[in-house]
């Protein structure tokens, strides 16, 4: 059964068709890259899957159940996390802050047994911190528990994003442009990181980049979109050298190489 089911998706805007009857599937431990040139609707596929948007038509299915119409928190709630375009992080806190927040998040903690503080609220803070400090290491964060976000480098805060989404537990993990404005060796790092992240969690990813180099080497499958429709799929090699991705997206140079 897929992780991640997009059948038919279609939505419009006004008189803008963002997307146009996308099918897309993600299975068990997959990484699944999608690529594609400005405002082919990449960002709105995830904002159908995650419930920022309804679909005009079309169903989304995590394992198997129908999401289509359930609110954001609900589906989030199901295991599916998602980073953002633009950092979404607490720029004033420090990075295991931001951390120990998305995991009282999780957990819903009390604010009156938290104020009172019982030995299980100690022992369930230690835990989490224990947790954040797991996340960190494996994120590629170890020895930045307390920068303040503010204070570190862009490369650092997409890795500290998604540190944050999965203190939440996720499933499903969707990406958006992790590796924009990294440099070449930055990506390959991030990319080995993903991997690591995946092995260990047994997780699904989709990633949204422009990042060619970074989404072939490492996604099992590729989606490439363009004016809102699935322009090509397949394995990363066969898409890269697609000659209507080619065209599309990527310039000549890349056919030839
Ligand atoms: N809320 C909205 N209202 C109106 N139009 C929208 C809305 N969201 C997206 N669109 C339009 O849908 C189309 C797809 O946009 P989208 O942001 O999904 O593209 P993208 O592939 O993520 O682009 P980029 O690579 O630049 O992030 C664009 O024409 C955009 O203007």
């Amino acid at each position: 059964m897929s992780v991640l089911e997009v059948d038919a998706v279609s939505i419009n805007f006004g008189g803008v068709q963002a997307l146009r009857e996308v099918t897309l599937r993600a299975g068990e431990w997959e990484i699944v890259g999608i690529i594609g040139p400005n405002g082919a609707g990449k960002t709105t596929l995830f904002n159908c899957i995650t419930g920022f948007y309804s679909p005009t038509s079309g169903r989304v299915r995590h394992r198997g159940r129908d999401i289509t119409t359930m609110p954001v928190h609900a589906r989030a709630a199901l295991g599916i996390g998602r980073t953002f375009q633009n950092v979404g992080l607490v720029k004033n806190a420090t990075v295991l802050e931001n951390l120990l927040t998305a995991q009282h998040l999780r957990i819903g903690y009390d604010p009156v047994t938290g104020m009172v503080g019982g030995p299980a609220t100690f022992a369930e803070e230690r835990g989490l911190t224990d947790r954040a400090h797991q996340l960190l290491e494996l994120s590629g964060l170890a020895g930045h528990a307390h920068a303040r976000v503010a204070d570190l480098p862009y490369g650092l805060l997409k890795r500290i994003e998604i540190a944050t989404v999965l203190a939440t537990d996720p499933d499903l993990l969707l990406l958006d442009e992790p590796g924009s404005g990294l440099g070449p060796e930055e990506a390959h790092s991030l990319g080995d990181t993903l991997l690591g992240l995946r092995k260990e969690f047994g997780l699904t990813i989709v990633m949204i980049d422009h990042h060619v180099p970074l989404v072939t080497r490492i996604s099992d499958y590729v989606y490439c979109l363009n004016f809102g429709e699935v322009l090509a799929e397949g394995r990363p090699d066969v898409v890269r050298r697609h000659p209507e991705v080619v065209r599309a997206y990527l310039g000549e140079e890349e056919a030839a190489s």
